[in-house]
């Protein structure tokens, strides 16, 4: 993939995000164990951690470092209004100490870090320039530093998810699912979905999967772990879709949270194309990963009225799931559309995302339907 127009930017990336993962990871084992509980909630009353906001730094330092600071168009979640309010100070700290932390281990990802750690400053500078406004022209970078803060929060699943628009279309892709097992063997289904690997196994867990527009392939590394850099295996695998496309046969997954998604409305769709199993409940964009991965064949989203679908919740997803094989569409059949700033202005009701075109038609004939009835 590396003879890729986007070589450069795609071989960069994939480092990066597995920076992001070994600092996420650490940051989490500290939330679990209690030893910093640093989690803010935002106006929107969804969660933000030192995660957040240190993997927004650390990429966006990277970004600028490798593409020029003076160039480079990020378009990403966070901002550093929670990080300057005066009782943030601590906060703001373990920030700075988490990003040098990361940065400092760059080389053993292949990449330079900066001479000297960064000072607040720097770090407040390299989290609030992420705020392109994106749009038709041109390229920008897409980051959700963290998705599924939530799950993050709980120990569960979350991703880091990155990917570049070239005037208009996603051209690159890549999530980093940390705690996403490696064999599909080894995923402990729980009653609400995809958990946690199983403590009994001793399957590798995390991953970074990552593609480029058009090259129809989808890639899979393990996690680089800090003491085998890049001697380490890079034995990247080539991922596919599910053949399955017998609705009996076929999982679907979607949000553990009822108010991201419509629980009741896809039940109801589930059923009248015959999905037989029960939803698999995943926070974050895993479940893109999953769909890519062949673990499960269709991912709906329905959000509540009103609330508008961002960019960085699905263009790195997205383009994984199309190049493995899958289609992503909104409810009316049409691409979702990343030209339009922030947002995935002019969605059709909801995003459905399956690995072939035959369980794609039944569902997207299904939201008619079920559509058609509830405004009887
Ligand atoms: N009200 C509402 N409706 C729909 N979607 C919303 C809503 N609020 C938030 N979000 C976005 O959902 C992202 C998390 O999606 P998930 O599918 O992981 O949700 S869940 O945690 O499994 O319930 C989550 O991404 P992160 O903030 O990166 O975690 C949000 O961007
Ligand atoms: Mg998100
Ligand atoms: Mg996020
Ligand atoms: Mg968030």
């Amino acid at each position: 993939m590396e003879k890729n127009k986007y070589g450069k930017e795609l071989d960069v990336a994939v480092k990066v995000v597995q920076m992001a993962c070994s600092l996420c990871k650490t940051v989490q084992k500290g939330l679990i164990s209690g030893s910093f509980n640093q989690v803010k909630s935002k106006n929107d009353d969804s969660p933000v951690t030192v995660a957040d906001w240190s993997v927004q730094a650390t990429v966006s330092w990277m970004l600028c470092e490798y593409f020029g600071s003076e160039s480079v168009s990020i378009i990403a979640e966070e901002d550093v209004q929670a990080l300057s309010e005066p009782d943030s100070e601590g906060l703001l700290g373990m920030v700075v100490t988490t990003v040098n932390e990361a940065l400092a281990k760059a080389p053993i990802y292949g990449l330079n870090g900066p001479g000297k750690a960064l000072m607040a400053p720097q770090v407040l500078e390299a989290i609030s320039r992420c705020n392109s406004s994106g749009g038709p022209v041109g390229k920008h970078w897409v980051l959700d530093p963290v998705d599924g803060t939530l799950g993050f929060v709980r120990g569960d699943q979350y991703a880091i998810a990155l990917a570049l628009i070239d005037d208009g279309k996603v051209v690159i892709g890549i999530l980093g699912c940390p705690n996403y097992p490696l064999e599909k063997e080894s995923l402990n289904y729980h009653d609400n979905g995809l958990h946690k690997f199983s403590s009994s196994s001793t399957s590798e867990v995390g991953c970074v999967i990552y593609t480029s527009k058009g090259s129809g392939e989808a890639w899979m590394q393990p996690l680089i772990h800090g003491n085998e850099g890049l001697q380490g295996p890079n034995c990247a695998k080539l991922i596919k879709v599910s053949a399955i496309d017998d609705p009996a046969l076929a999982t679907f997954c979607e949000s553990v949270e009822g108010a991201n998604t419509n629980h009741s409305f896809t039940a109801g769709l589930a059923n009248g194309v015959g999905l037989r199993n029960k939803p698999l409940r995943v926070h974050s964009m895993v479940k893109y990963a999953a769909i890519a991965r062949g673990d499960a064949e269709i991912y709906m989203k329905f959000a509540r009225g009103g609330y508008k679908e961002k960019i960085w919740d699905h263009a790195a997803g997205v383009l994984i799931v199309q190049e493995a094989g899958g289609v992503v569409t909104d409810a009316g059949g049409r691409p979702l559309n990343f030209s339009r700033g922030m947002y995935l202005e002019g969605l059709d009701r909801g995003i459905v995302a399956c690995s072939g075109v035959k369980l794609h038609e039944k569902i997207i004939g299904a939201v008619y339907a079920s559509w058609d009835s509830s405004n009887l």
